[in-house]
């Protein structure tokens, strides 16, 4: 998917998608938000966004989810552009493309890899020449998910997700994504896990989050089977409550085949490890069969971060 440049001087960055392989969700601190310890793999889908000098701010979207994301001032490429805008005193007005191809509110940080990518992407276009670790700063205040995409790869986080660490891993791992019709609200779904804390007896029990010994282990060997095991997602109990067919999803995936099923972050998007490409392919199959969700979608993972696909600076 690449989106041909409309204006002169166009400038294209692609960002992908993320699955948490661990999430790790500690008590909820006094500013609302949660200490996170989590394992996070860029997987290949990808938004591809693209900025232009324009006579006032505009977002078109174009792409399989297009019809799902705000196009004003509150979609987050612009308050991404804004805020380097204002940082670095620049007076201009964009024209910003998003070509979607990540699901919407799935769990799969789709809003946060547009910001990573708009961030990116007003660097080359204003030739700021940001280093990675300042572009890192100003996605942590865009969103706690914002940094990954950036970096790729995979990485854990800690925090409240945005604080990097890389991880020493090895191999390519083959996914299968079952997304579903309507999004799960991010808030929605760490008050929910709240909520069956307080009623198990509250947050006292709720241990400090770490990552497992399992997890490292398996990334270390590059080894699937180890890692289907070790997937591991505190937020899912909530997701569960809120939306109980997911559940029902998860099993019938790990009863296909898969060597681990998850909900990935806030969900609803349920995430399949598999033992290879050829199947992914065939728990695909199995899925669509079942018809238990609206869209599946196969990718592997790691793959790099947001980078530049097109400027004018290259060519
Ligand atoms: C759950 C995760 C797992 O990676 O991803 P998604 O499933 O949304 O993609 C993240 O923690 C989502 O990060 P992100 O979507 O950037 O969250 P933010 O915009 O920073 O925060 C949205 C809201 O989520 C809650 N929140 C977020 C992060 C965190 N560590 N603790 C929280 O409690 C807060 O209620 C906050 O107001
Ligand atoms: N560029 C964008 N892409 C996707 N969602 C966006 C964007 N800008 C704002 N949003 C809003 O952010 C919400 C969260 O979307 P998303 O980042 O895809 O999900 P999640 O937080 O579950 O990973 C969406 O419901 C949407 O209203």
């Amino acid at each position: 998917m690449t989106v041909a440049p409309t204006l002169p001087g166009t400038v294209t960055v692609r960002a992908p998608a993320k699955v948490n392989l661990e999430l790790r969700v500690g008590p909820r601190r006094a500013d609302g938000y949660h200490d996170l310890a989590t394992v996070f793999q860029a997987v290949s889908l990808h938004d591809e966004v693209s900025v232009a000098r324009w006579d006032d701010w505009q977002v078109v979207a174009a792409g399989t989810y297009a019809d799902l994301i705000p196009t004003g001032p509150d979609n987050l490429v612009v308050r991404a552009a804004q805020l380097l805008a204002q940082r670095y005193g620049i007076d201009e007005t964009l024209s910003i493309r998003i070509d979607k191809d990540i699901p919407v509110a799935g769990g799969m940080a789709g809003g946060s890899a547009d910001a990573a990518a708009a961030l990116l992407a007003c660097d080359e276009l204003w030739g700021l020449g940001l280093d990675r670790d300042e572009l890192s700063d100003l996605a942590a205040q865009l969103g706690s998910d914002v940094p990954f995409p950036l970096a790729g790869g995979n990485a854990m986080g800690s925090g409240r997700g945005e604080q990097l660490a890389p991880v020493l891993a090895r191999g390519t791992f083959h996914w299968v994504f079952a997304v579903s019709d309507q999004g799960l609200s991010t808030p929605a779904v760490y008050a929910e896990c709240d909520r069956l804390r307080e009623a198990e007896g509250g947050d006292a029990s709720v241990p400090e989050p770490r990552v497992s010994a399992e997890m490292m282990g398996a990334l270390r060997r590059g080894d699937a089977r180890e890692l289907g095991r070790a997937l591991h997602n505190d937020l899912e109990p909530a997701a569960f409550s809120l939306r109980p067919d997911l559940r029902e999803l998860r099993d019938a995936g790990v009863e296909f085949g898969a060597l681990g099923g998850v909900v990935s972050g806030s969900g609803p998007t349920v995430a399949f490890l598999t033992e290879s490409h050829e199947a992914s392919l065939d728990l695909s199959v199995s899925l669509a069969a079942a018809d238990l969700c609206r869209d599946l979608r196969r990718a592997k993972g790691p793959v790099h971060g947001a980078h530049v696909i097109t400027s004018p600076r290259g060519d």
